[in-house]
């Protein structure tokens, strides 16, 4: 059945999803993935974050009528200018690999001694496709590029993305962990926080 209260999350990547599944547990919407409704992938062709998830935002919801959640996330390496940036996902080139995408970031940083990253997350909702006043969160989460994965956990770079404070990559932690100071994370908790 489709409540007025079902929300579209405007993201194909499994992770995400996965993530978003527990921490959107404490909001007042069926959450339902855009996949089931055969909405296909955005155009994410920006320089921002935030235009990208308000594009992946309006996007899933003039596709579906219905109010849309967008992610738009990646990782910062501050020795290569901030790359891969808005790029993360497809840093290697088509189609989009986790694998090559960190055989590459490997590569990149190798020559630099400065490894450290960010993980960067903005999250945008729109009540509909043309709502004048997206709700808008961010997050960000610290850390440090190594050259050799650890952990089977979360996706992406997190098997390369090690917290020294915890002495653990991304991918070692719990789902729970994670999201409790995830850059995904802390932008869900802010969000929820505007929408209340
Ligand atoms: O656009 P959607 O459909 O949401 O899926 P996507 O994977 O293309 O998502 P983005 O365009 O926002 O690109 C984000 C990329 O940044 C990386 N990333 C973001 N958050 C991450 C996390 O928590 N752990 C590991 N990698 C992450 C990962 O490579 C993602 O594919
Ligand atoms: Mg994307």
């Amino acid at each position: 059945m489709l409540m007025s209260r079902t929300l579209v999350l405007a993201s194909n990547n499994a992770g995400k999803l996965k993530e978003f599944s527990s921490l959107l547990a404490q909001i007042d919407f069926e959450v339902r993935p855009q996949g089931e409704f055969d909405v296909p992938e955005a155009e994410e062709p920006y320089l921002t974050f935030v235009e990208n998830a308000l594009a992946k935002a309006r996007h899933a919801a003039r596709l579906t009528g219905l109010p849309a959640l967008a992610d738009d996330s990646g990782v910062c390496v501050n020795a290569l200018g901030g790359a891969p940036g808005v790029l993360s996902a497809r840093y290697a080139g088509e189609p989009k690999s986790d694998a090559e995408n960190n055989r590459k970031l490997v590569a990149e940083l190798a020559p630099h001694a400065d490894k450290s990253a960010y993980y960067y997350c903005v999250l945008v909702f729109v009540r509909h496709a043309d709502d004048p006043q997206p709700v808008i969160a961010d997050g960000r989460w610290n850390g440090v590029i190594i050259d050799e994965p650890r952990g089977a956990g979360g996706f992406g770079y997190d098997p390369y993305f090690l917290l020294p404070e915890q002495g653990k990559t991304a991918a070692e932690f719990s789902a729970a962990e994670k999201n409790a100071i995830s850059h995904r994370g802390q932008a869900l908790r802010a969000l929820v926080e505007k929408l209340r």
